[in-house]
Order: C-alpha cells, then sequence, then structure tokens
C-alpha cells in the first residue's frame, strides 16, 4: 500500500459519523501509515426536514452529494448506510465493500414501554417508511400510523412530547448512539421483515481506483456483502427504492443461504411473502426469481396502486 492519505466522506448526523469512524478505525487497524480523514458534506435529506420522506421520493436523497464530492475526488470512499444507497449507482462509482452487518432488526419504542401486541386503536405509531407503515397495520390494522421524521434523538423528543405513542425505527440506529436502554421490544422478521441492506455500513469508490479497491476489500465481510447483494438484486428487480413497501431479508448457514422477500399495500390489507432456500452461489439468481414471483402473485398491481 502506497496511499498515505485516505479521506472518508460522509453525512455529518451522529448516526453517520459513528459509521464513518468504523470505518476510519478498521483502516488504521490495516494500515496504520496511513493518515485517514473524515469529512462531512450535508445532504438534501439533511436540508428537507419538513417534508414526509415518501413525498420527496428522490432517490440517492441522502448520498448524492457526497457521490460528487468522490467523483471530484476530494473524498476517496463515501460511507453510507448501505440501506440508503440506491440499487443503481451513478456512472464511474461502484460499491467497494462493506463492513460486517449490525443489528438487522427494526424496534418499536413506545411511550410507556408497552411492546406492539399491547398496542390499540387508542395509539398513534410514528414512522415515515412505507415498508413499516404496511407491516404494522397487516399486524394489527386498528393501529394509526403517523408520519415522523428527523434523526433519531428527535424522534424520540417528538413521541416523547406526546406527538406519537410510540414508533419504529432501525435497532442498528439505536444500538450505535448507544440509545439501546430506550428499546422496548426487538420485533423479529416474521412480524417485520427488514428493508433491503439494513444495518450494513457501504464504502462506495470510484471505479477506476484500484488502489482503494483493494483498501475497502481488506476491510469488507464477505459474508454481509453476499447477503446484501442478493437483498439489493431483489429490490432492483422489484424496482423499488427505500420509498416503496418491499422488504427482503438474506441469511447465510453454511453453503446454503434463505432469502425471504414481501411486498404489501400501504394499508396493510394485502402483504405477500415468500421464502426460497438455495446455495449461496445461486443467491442472486434465486433473489431475482423471488422479486419476479412476488411481482407475478399480484405484487405488480400493488405497487402499481403507489407509484
Ligand atoms: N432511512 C434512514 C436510516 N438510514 C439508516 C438508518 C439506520 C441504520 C440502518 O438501518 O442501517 C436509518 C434510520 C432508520 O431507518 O430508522
Amino acid at each position: 500500500m502506497t496511499k498515505n492519505k485516505i479521506n472518508i466522506g460522509t453525512r455529518s448526523s451522529k448516526l453517520a459519523m459513528w459509521q464513518a469512524h468504523k470505518v476510519k478505525g478498521a483502516l488504521e487497524q490495516n494500515f496504520p501509515e496511513a493518515e485517514v480523514e473524515i469529512i462531512t458534506i450535508k445532504t438534501k435529506g439533511d436540508a428537507v426536514l419538513d417534508v414526509a420522506l415518501s413525498k420527496i421520493g428522490d432517490k440517492g436523497l441522502f448520498t448524492r452529494e457526497i457521490e460528487i464530492a468522490l467523483l471530484d475526488g476530494r473524498i476517496d470512499v463515501a460511507v453510507h448506510s448501505l440501506k440508503d444507497l440506491p440499487t443503481t449507482l451513478p456512472d464511474k462509482l461502484t460499491l467497494g465493500g462493506v463492513l460486517p452487518r449490525g443489528e438487522v432488526r427494526d424496534v418499536l419504542v413506545s411511550r410507556d414501554g408497552r411492546s406492539l401486541k399491547e398496542l390499540n386503536s387508542e395509539d398513534k405509531i410514528g414512522t415515515s417508511s412505507l415498508r413499516r407503515q404496511a407491516q404494522l397495520l397487516h399486524f394489527n390494522p386498528e393501529l394509526k400510523v403517523v408520519d415522523i421524521r428527523g434523526n433519531v434523538n428527535t424522534r424520540l423528543r417528538k413521541m416523547k412530547e406526546g406527538y406519537c405513542d410510540a414508533m419504529v425505527m432501525a435497532g442498528a440506529g439505536y444500538i450505535r448512539l448507544g440509545l439501546e436502554s430506550e428499546v422496548t421490544e426487538f420485533l423479529e422478521p416474521e412480524v417485520m421483515l427488514p428493508a433491503v441492506s439494513q444495518g450494513a455500513v457501504a464504502m462506495e469508490i470510484r471505479e477506476n481506483d484500484p488502489e482503494m479497491s483493494e483498501i475497502i476489500d481488506s476491510i469488507t465481510d464477505s459474508n454481509t456483502f453476499l447477503t446484501t447483494a442478493a437483498e439489493r438484486t431483489f429490490l432492483k428487480t422489484i424496482e423499488g427504492g427505500c420509498q416503496v413497501p418491499v422488504a427482503c431479508y438474506s441469511e447465510v448457514s453454511g453453503d446454503q443461504i434463505k432469502l425471504t422477500g414481501l411486498v404489501a399495500a400501504v394499508d396493510g390489507s394485502k402483504l405477500l411473502k415468500e421464502s426460497v432456500t438455495c446455495n449461496i452461489e445461486s443467491a442472486n439468481a434465486e433473489a431475482a426469481a423471488l422479486a419476479e414471483k412476488l411481482l407475478s402473485m399480484g405484487g405488480r398491481e400493488i405497487l402499481k396502486t403507489i407509484r
């Protein structure tokens, strides 16, 4: 390795900074001679806080400005939550690798400590994710779902002030911010199938940068790379971003991978869910086939009413 300076680009939120520091730590451990710097960049998603995410509906909302810095050479690697990274990357950029996946499940945080099954028609549940909304309403059609925006701390404050009675967010966010004690309940994938790539940290690089490619490869977790690639293939085949009620989750055991995919109506009235287990070598092909299967089972009609 000849590179003596590595610039990491990231958003400035606490969660993004935690992730960038995790990458910095891994780089410093493997390349002690390199100087690693974190450069913070503001994205459109940070600027527009008063509009529901599902209404902005913009792919790359939290990533585009960082990618421009990467193309310009101001940074060498962009660190994002993989979940926020569109399945098709801009020209000349590529997903260099991923850190070992953290907590994949969503969590319920309620004001008075009641669990999901104890909530009722009087309760308002905050989420800005159509995927979570659909699964919450499928679990209990009586619940009232309200839109909530802002980072984890802002949302906690809003809930405590009475804006809602409970909310569902990614467990990884709570754990990374040291707020695990606020979690009421970890929701199992059977109840709340996580978003594609949830809990994984992405490292995006320039396509024509073999040196960074090798560096990022050396800190990449191959199991996470494999599972998230399959999940992203599912999402790409469905043609869904993070703003459609679609989910895919995969688990590896030995040389087998189990993929579960979901397409649901926003009001939870219809929910299609299918699983397939196959050899890890055919993970991507099977993920695409699973998406096609859900589309032809009625998923296409469901998604048409949303778009
Ligand atoms: N969409 C926002 C976002 N992007 C990444 C995370 C948390 C970390 C992760 O899920 O990987 C969150 C918060 C949330 O969904 O609650």
